[in-house]
């Protein structure tokens, strides 16, 4: 469902070099590399938010970067759910507000289970000011798979939760994944976590090395 061919990248050093992935139905990938390698920036690549200085990123077997502008913010819209490290949510309005937004855009229900199983049911209706920077990123995951992506792209996805509640987030994701046909690319520090992904590549020496 989504395809890099030959992507290189550099801002004031070269990043990465003729990166290939592929990523298919019901699949995770996990890239791990030391800070500074260049994961985000391929997440970025790859999620559409930055155009790669040579390469081909395909979505659905078209080339994303040569779509009309029009058409590629419809992917990000629709198809695509990206979930940062910074949240990004409305600061001044409820969490259940904050859900409210993507159930608008996408016409889908808001998942009171999936709000238990990210232990955020009870919070629904604070502020997302009062919420732990925890509970903020778990209403954002919330918020991503509201919409129903295809292809899910997360950059530290359990950077700041304990070791319980990233297990919780990390079911959750692998559930949307494998019971809505979707993809998920995640970047993360945490070994254990790329572990249970279908796959994981380290970003090094400017290559993807898939890691058995
Ligand atoms: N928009 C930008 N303009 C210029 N340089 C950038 C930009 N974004 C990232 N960089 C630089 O590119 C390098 C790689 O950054 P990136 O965030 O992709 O690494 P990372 O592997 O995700 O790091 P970490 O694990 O610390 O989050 C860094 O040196 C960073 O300063």
């Amino acid at each position: 469902m989504l395809e890099a061919k030959g992507v290189s990248h550099k801002f004031d050093y070269e990043l990465f070099n003729n990166i290939n992935l592929c990523l298919h139905e019901k699949e995770t990938i996990a890239i791990i590399g030391m800070s500074g390698s260049g994961k985000s920036t391929l997440l970025n690549i790859l999620s559409s938010l930055l155009m790669p200085n040579s390469g081909e990123v395909f979505f659905e077997q078209k080339d994303i970067y040569k779509q009309k502008k029009s058409k590629l913010l419809n992917i990000r819209r629709e198809d695509f759910g990206i979930i940062f490290q910074a949240h990004y949510l409305f600061r001044g309005f409820s969490a259940k507000e904050n859900l409210d937004i993507a159930t608008l855009l996408s016409l889908n229900e808001i998942d009171e289970k999936l709000l238990k199983t990210l232990d955020i049911e009870h919070v629904i209706n604070q502020g997302v000011g009062e919420l732990s920077g925890g509970q903020q990123q778990r209403l954002s995951i919330a918020r991503v798979l509201t919409k129903k992506p295809k292809v899910i792209f997360a950059d530290e996805p359990t950077g700041n939760l304990d070791k319980d509640t990233s297990t919780h987030v990390i079911n959750a994701l692998f559930k949307y994944v494998h019971s809505c046909n979707a993809g998920l690319i995640l970047v993360t520090h945490d070994e254990e976590l790329a572990k249970k992904c279908d796959k994981t590549y380290k970003l090094v020496d400017l290559k993807l090395e898939e890691i058995r």
